[in-house]
């Protein structure tokens, strides 16, 4: 969802709602990145479990609870990591959701681009829905297949911490899934905490600074998915072309 207040004079949107966007997380210009220090995240999940929420608890501290859908905003910062400047980009992502099949998922491109761009991934699912946790092993595999190999820095977060009463997912699934995907759990709540979200964007920037083997965007997409692949097989096609040339020329200059 794309974050929204009240109205405040000479903010009115377009259509007159009343709703404006506010601007909380101004973006710095591009000019000001940290060269070569940029940890790119995506948030991603089902609809409604929280992800404009969780980036924005994280950014400002604040919860401010009501949101219009979302359009899937980017977020800019400096942040300071393990004793580092680096710019932080964070992907806000309209929701995927279940195919009927149950395996397969909506996802709009928009989101396909967002995860071929990030070096780090928030998977969220609400704690009391639990179709939206059912989105998330879909979800990784199609992380995977838009980066086939190498070490997908990835947290799973279970949202909406604070709801107990309502809880359809326990903790211990959670943690069993995340421990399937190769990433940490975190069970938040974006409402009434500010520190299990600090700690869960934290944990997943330093995996990411770790796979970028320190900080060098450019490194780890050279290594992870841009990665010129090595190329024996062109270089004996070359040689066996060249090879049938001059036997051609060879047979052409004994005729
Ligand atoms: N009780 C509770 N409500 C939350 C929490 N986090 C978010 N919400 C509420 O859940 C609703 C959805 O939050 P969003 O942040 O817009 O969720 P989203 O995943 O971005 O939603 P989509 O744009 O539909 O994908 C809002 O009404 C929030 O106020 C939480 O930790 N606890």
């Amino acid at each position: 969802m794309r974050l929204t207040g009240d109205p405040a004079p000479g903010t009115m949107n377009s259509s007159g709602s009343g709703n404006f966007l506010l601007v909380p997380i101004p973006e710095y210009p591009l000019l000001d990145c940290v060269p070569n220090k940029t940890v790119k995240i995506v948030v991603l999940g089902a609809s409604n479990v929280g992800k404009t929420a969780l980036i924005v608890r994280f950014l400002t501290k604040r919860f401010i609870g009501d949101y219009e859908a979302n359009t899937g905003a980017l977020y800019s910062r400096k942040v300071t990591l393990e004793g580092e400047e680096v710019s932080l980009q964070i992907q806000d992502t309209p929701c995927v959701a279940l195919q009927d099949d149950a395996e397969g998922l909506y996802c709009q491109e928009q989101i396909n681009r967002s995860i071929y761009w990030a070096d780090g991934y928030v998977l969220v699912f609400s704690i009391t829905d639990h179709n939206s946790y059912r989105t998330i092993q879909p979800l990784y595999q199609h992380v995977r297949r838009i980066h086939p190999s190498g070490n997908i820095p990835v947290i799973l977060v279970g949202n909406k911490s604070d709801l107990l009463r309502a809880r359809q997912v326990p903790a211990d699934e959670g943690e069993t899934l995340a421990a399937s995907l190769g990433g940490v759990y975190f069970e938040v709540s974006a409402r009434e905490n500010h520190e299990g979200v600090h700690a869960a964007f934290l944990h997943l920037c330093q995996e990411v600074i770790r796979a970028l083997g320190g900080g060098n965007g450019e490194k780890r997409r050279g290594g992870l998915h841009l990665a010129r692949p090595k190329s024996p097989n062109m270089q004996e096609l070359k040689r066996r072309f060249r090879q049938v040339l001059s036997s051609k020329v060879k047979s052409a200059t004994t005729i």
